[in-house]
């Protein structure tokens, strides 16, 4: 189901086929061919409106890159964004729910997993929406290549805190924490825009990396 509801989104939408996939299912297990070749493909859950991605993607040629985001409305502005920056070609949007994940990537499609300042759902009884939840995590497990990372980053401690429980309990190896990133020695972070919004404020930006530990 795509959530294009407001015409004058999918009107732009549908006038960038070759930067918002409108059939992403029909790449599923072949997104290689999309790209026109065979390097790793990283995806970001919940994009926003694109900055991280369109920046990465234009630092690193050698990854194609494929943007998620639920709204319409939002990745309009990231798309937006990617054609100003010159539509780089390792870069593709898709306009779907990161919860139908397996719907468009097969295992083994993506190499890794970008959660950026996701949505923190403070309430208990909310938890199961979290994009760190075991559930998402079992998700991103059977699209991703054996022993394949999730990069996450956020300025709410208590979806942190819940992260590094939740990681660590499904079984995922901490390959880096953060407790500050902007203070940490940090080599070629590209900010989002929710990143540069709190740090301005002067909140600490939290980030990790885990990798699934695939049994052989
Ligand atoms: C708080 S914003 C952060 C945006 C961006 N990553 C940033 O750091 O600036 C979270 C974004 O995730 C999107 N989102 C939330 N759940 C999603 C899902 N299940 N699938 C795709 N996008 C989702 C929301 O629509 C929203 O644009």
């Amino acid at each position: 189901m795509r959530l294009r509801n407001k015409p004058w989104a999918e009107d732009y939408l549908n006038e960038h086929p070759d930067l918002v996939v409108s059939n992403p299912e029909d790449y599923k297990g072949r997104w290689n061919e999309l790209f026109g070749n065979d390097n790793p493909l990283h995806i970001e859950v919940g994009t926003g409106k694109g900055q991280f991605i369109t920046g990465m993607a234009k630092a690193n040629p050698n990854i194609n890159y494929i943007g998620i985001e639920l709204f319409d409305s939002v990745i309009v502005i990231a798309a937006k964004k990617a054609v100003e920056a010159g539509q780089p070609e390792n870069l593709r949007l898709l306009n779907v729910n990161g919860s139908k994940l397996e719907e468009y990537f097969a295992k083994g499609d993506v190499s890794q997993v970008y959660l950026n300042f996701s949505d923190p759902w403070p309430k208990t009884r909310h938890a199961k929406r979290r994009l760190t939840h075991a559930n998402f995590l079992s998700l991103y497990e059977k699209v991703l290549i054996d022993n394949g990372e999730i990069h996450f980053k956020t300025d709410n401690r208590g979806l942190f805190e819940f992260s590094l429980m939740s990681l660590t309990d499904y079984g995922m190896k901490l390959k880096l924490v953060s407790l500050d990133l902007h203070n940490d020695d940090v080599e070629d972070n590209i900010m989002t825009e929710y990143e540069e919004k709190f740090s301005s404020k002067g909140q600490p930006i939290y980030r990790l990396e885990a990798q699934f530990m695939t049994e052989k």
